[in-house]
């Protein structure tokens, strides 16, 4: 098992490179599942083991994929089955959206349940209210959702979503590209990724209108081809990374961060005392004024507002703040699995409901915790690079699924951080 063992205290200087976004990439590399004839090519994709198991999926429901350094090349003309492997959909939640395009194109669609997570209860009841709006029947069969196009094929229609959900709104999104007719998302998630989603597709052939804004139009068409796509960077990368610049940073340029992706953090950071300066390339953010942040209140919610992704990372930042600071999570019942590994290195929070009470002191102390999750892991290697002494952080396999080489990027900037394989 992997650890990552970090001696704190080391101030973090010079540039560090985003890449592509693990949430646009699992859902676009879904879609790739659409095209029935010519062969799609994405490029800035991440290495990472949830793009991994991606990739996987659709190889084993028929598609060609290959690599080529940070590309992948998908042939979906010859898909051979509509049943992804339980194995590895039980591994990624996400690889529920592969059931949109499946159900699109071939009518039909098997998967299992993904059940919750260590983040919280995470059901897919929007998912399937809405193919059932475009005409599809839903039965449960040995724990998987088995789901059947109508004879003609899905119809489009109109369909509210209770809440804001990006994965409803992106598996919405691509059954309505070859239903008959228009559909019509209300209340869609407007998150970056779902738009850089509909791009992918329009460039496959598809008519959606909207993506970005409350309300997504799709014009059903009867076939998608292959296109060219290049995958917009990873806001919660960049915005880990400027949230260790902030607490730790000498001067740390995120390149290739894109500022009206990050505008909540941007101002939230700010508003706790840090510097931040964007130009075409990326963003600068400088070293703090006195070295302390200043305590703020966070509220996570749906884009734009500030990112339930982003919430671990600023609760490390916060713990050492000047006075108390307060983190409410509104997206997720149960994201807050890291303030007690935070705990052992000293961090003073409590939790009340939906909100962490955070007492900003000194200093944290090094320890060894354990990643429970992914950002979780980011916040952990964050409050590492704080503390005095030796961080030890084992569930780096959690790091792996969203984290290109962290380790590595981390070094580049100066800090004192390794990773052994036991
Ligand atoms: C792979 C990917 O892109 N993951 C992101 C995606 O997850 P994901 O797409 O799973 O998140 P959703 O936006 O769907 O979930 C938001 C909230 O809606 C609830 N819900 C969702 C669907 C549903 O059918 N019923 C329901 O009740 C969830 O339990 C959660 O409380 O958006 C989250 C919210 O920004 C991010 O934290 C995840 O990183
Ligand atoms: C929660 C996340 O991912 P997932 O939805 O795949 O669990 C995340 O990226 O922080």
């Amino acid at each position: 098992m992997a650890k990552i063992i970090i001696d704190g205290g080391r101030r973090l200087e010079g540039t560090v490179r985003i890449g592509g976004a693990k949430n646009a990439v699992l859902p676009i590399l879904a879609a790739s599942l659409l095209a029935s004839r010519g062969v799609s090519v994405i490029e800035e994709v991440p290495s990472l083991l949830d793009v991994q198991h991606m990739a996987q999926t659709i190889a084993a429901l028929g598609a060609k994929v290959d690599w080529i350094d940070h590309a992948i090349r998908v042939d979906a003309t010859q898909l051979r089955s509509v049943e992804p492997p339980y194995d590895l959909v039980r591994r990624m939640r996400a690889s529920f959206v592969v059931a949109g395009p499946l159900l699109s194109r071939f009518g039909e669609a098997i998967i299992a349940l993904p059940g919750g997570c260590n983040i919280g209860p995470r059901p897919v009841d929007l998912h399937i209210k809405g193919f059932e709006a475009m005409g599809a029947s839903v039965t449960m069969e040995n724990g998987c959702v088995h789901l059947r196009a109508p004879r003609g094929g899905l119809r489009g229609a109109r369909i509210y979503l209770d809440i804001a959900s990006v994965g409803a709104t992106q598996n919405i999104m691509m059954a309505a590209c070859l239903a008959n007719g228009q559909t019509i998302i209300e209340n869609a998630a407007k998150e970056p990724e779902n738009v850089d989603l509909a791009n992918y597709l329009n460039a496959m052939g598809a008519r959606v209108r909207g993506a970005g804004t409350d309300t997504i139009r799709i014009d059903g068409v009867k076939e998608l081809t292959g296109a060219v796509h290049s995958v917009i960077p990873d806001r919660i990368e960049a915005g880990t990374f400027l949230i260790a610049g902030a607490v730790m940073g000498n001067g740390v340029y995120v390149e290739n961060a894109l500022s009206q992706h990050l505008a909540a953090l941007i101002a939230k950071l700010t508003e706790a005392g840090a510097q931040l300066e964007d130009d075409v390339r990326g963003i600068k953010v400088w070293p703090i004024e006195g070295s302390r942040l200043r305590a703020i209140d966070v509220k996570t919610h749906y884009y734009p507002a500030y990112p339930t992704d982003l919430q671990a990372q600023m609760v490390a930042a916060l713990t050492t703040a000047q006075g108390t600071s307060m983190m409410t999570e509104t997206v997720f019942e149960n994201r807050f699995m890291h303030v007690a590994e935070l705990q052992r290195m000293g961090a003073e929070i409590h939790i009340e409901g939906r909100t962490a009470v955070i007492e900003g002191i000194e200093a944290l102390t090094g320890a060894e915790v354990t990643a429970t999750d992914l950002r979780a892991g980011a916040a952990l290697v964050i409050a590492g690079l704080m503390a005095n002494g030796t961080t030890t952080v084992s569930g780096v396999h959690h790091i792996d699924r969203g984290y290109e080489d962290l380790v590595g990027k981390f070094q580049s900037l100066g800090a004192s951080i390794r990773r052994v394989e036991e």
